[in-house]
């Protein structure tokens, strides 16, 4: 189902070229569930844009579904991207639609008609599990919810790979396992083969069939997963294998911030970059009339340059805060709006 034939992917930064994947090949079946881990800048998200086409190689061939992603564009990359349902970390809902419009917004994009699409909802709401929700907007929903509507809503134009990154990186325990368990009998019962993008190896350990593990770009070990846990070869692999007796808190820092911040926006920026944070944020200041406030964030130093993420918190009236999220959505940095009070 997927096929990734001498994949490198480089960046070009002021400071020289960054490697972020290097010489992958990589073998995914149809029906199986594929974890790749690695921490911290090890390549996942670029493969994550490479498997959807939102990043080209630099050389090599990604096959997705028939389609050699990376060597085409326009209508026939946009079709293709159709076969590829994704869900994210922090869901990506449309705050202002319900769950039921949220579901079928993709089929409204693709032009189906109004009949087959509230049909086509009905299905996917009773197949996650979320009966009697179909009016509630997102702010209402649980985060075990909220990823549900973002799994149906992936899910809604029958794509033939279900691409999950960290999807359940911001859930309590509890909610992650019920959600595993729910992309488990999806892929049971719709055959559908599931690629995994995470740095938790109990997601790896819970559903995936076989897990490639990344380090600094290279997959240095791959297999069954039983397989790894029992004897893992490279000292990145040990690492994850002891991970799962350690207790994980990310999740736990979100969900304070969402708990202490009940107004305006709580917003996750994630930037490379020596400097890339500073004037940004004294621009959003300067140029909207809103309140910014730096809640937490962490640099951490590569070998060419910074890769941070900051959590801050807008507050001010609807218009310019849409303005503001509108003027950072257009700067070279990742944005995630993780509340929407
Ligand atoms: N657009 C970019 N420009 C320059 N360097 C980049 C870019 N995107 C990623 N990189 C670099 O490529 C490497 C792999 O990054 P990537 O984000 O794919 O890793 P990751 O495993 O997903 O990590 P994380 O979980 O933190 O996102 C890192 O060294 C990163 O700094």
């Amino acid at each position: 189902m997927i096929t990734l034939k001498n994949v490198n992917k480089t960046y070009k930064t002021k400071s020289g070229e960054v490697v972020a994947v290097k010489d992958v090949n990589l073998e995914v079946g149809k029906g199986e569930i594929f974890g790749i881990i690695g921490y911290s800048g090890a390549g996942k998200s670029t493969m994550v844009r490479l498997f959807n086409g939102l990043e080209k190689p630099t050389s090599g061939d990604v096959v997705v579904a028939d389609n050699n992603i990376g060597h085409i564009k326009g209508e026939q990359l946009r079709k293709a991207r159709q076969e590829i349902g994704m869900i994210f970390q922090h869901f990506n809902l449309l705050w202002s639609r319900t769950v039921r419009d949220n579901i079928s917004f993709p089929l409204e994009i693709a032009g189906v008609p109004k009949k087959e699409r509230q049909k086509r909802a009905e299905e996917l709401i009773k197949l996650v599990g979320l009966e009697g929700r179909e009016k509630a907007y997102p702010s209402q929903l649980s985060g075990g919810q909220k990823q549900r509507v973002g799994i149906a809503r992936a899910l809604a134009n029958n794509p033939k790979v279900l691409l999950c990154d960290e999807a359940t990186s911001a859930l309590d325990p509890q909610t992650t396992d019920s959600i595993l368990d729910l992309l488990v009998d999806i892929n049971k019962k719709l055959g559908l083969t599931i690629v995994l993008i995470t740095h938790e190896m109990h997601v790896i350990r819970k559903i995936c069939h076989r897990v490639a593990v990344m380090e600094s770009g290279n997959i240095v070990e791959h297999g069954e997963v039983l397989e790894v846990f029992r004897n893992p070869q490279q000292n990145v692999t040990k690492r994850f294998v002891k991970q799962i007796a350690e207790a994980e808190d990310a999740s736990e820092t979100i969900s304070t911030l969402v708990e202490r911040y009940k107004s305006g926006r709580i917003v996750q920026l994630t930037f490379i970059g020596d400097d890339a944070e500073q004037p940004l944020i004294t621009q959003l200041i300067r140029k909207f009339d809103i309140a910014v406030n730096i809640v937490q964030g962490k640099v951490s130093q590569l070998q060419d340059g910074a890769y941070g993420t900051l959590f801050i918190h807008l507050d001010g009236n609807e218009e310019e805060l849409n303005k503001a999220l509108a003027f950072l959505q257009q700067e070279n940095i990742e944005v995630e709006v993780i509340n929407h009070a």
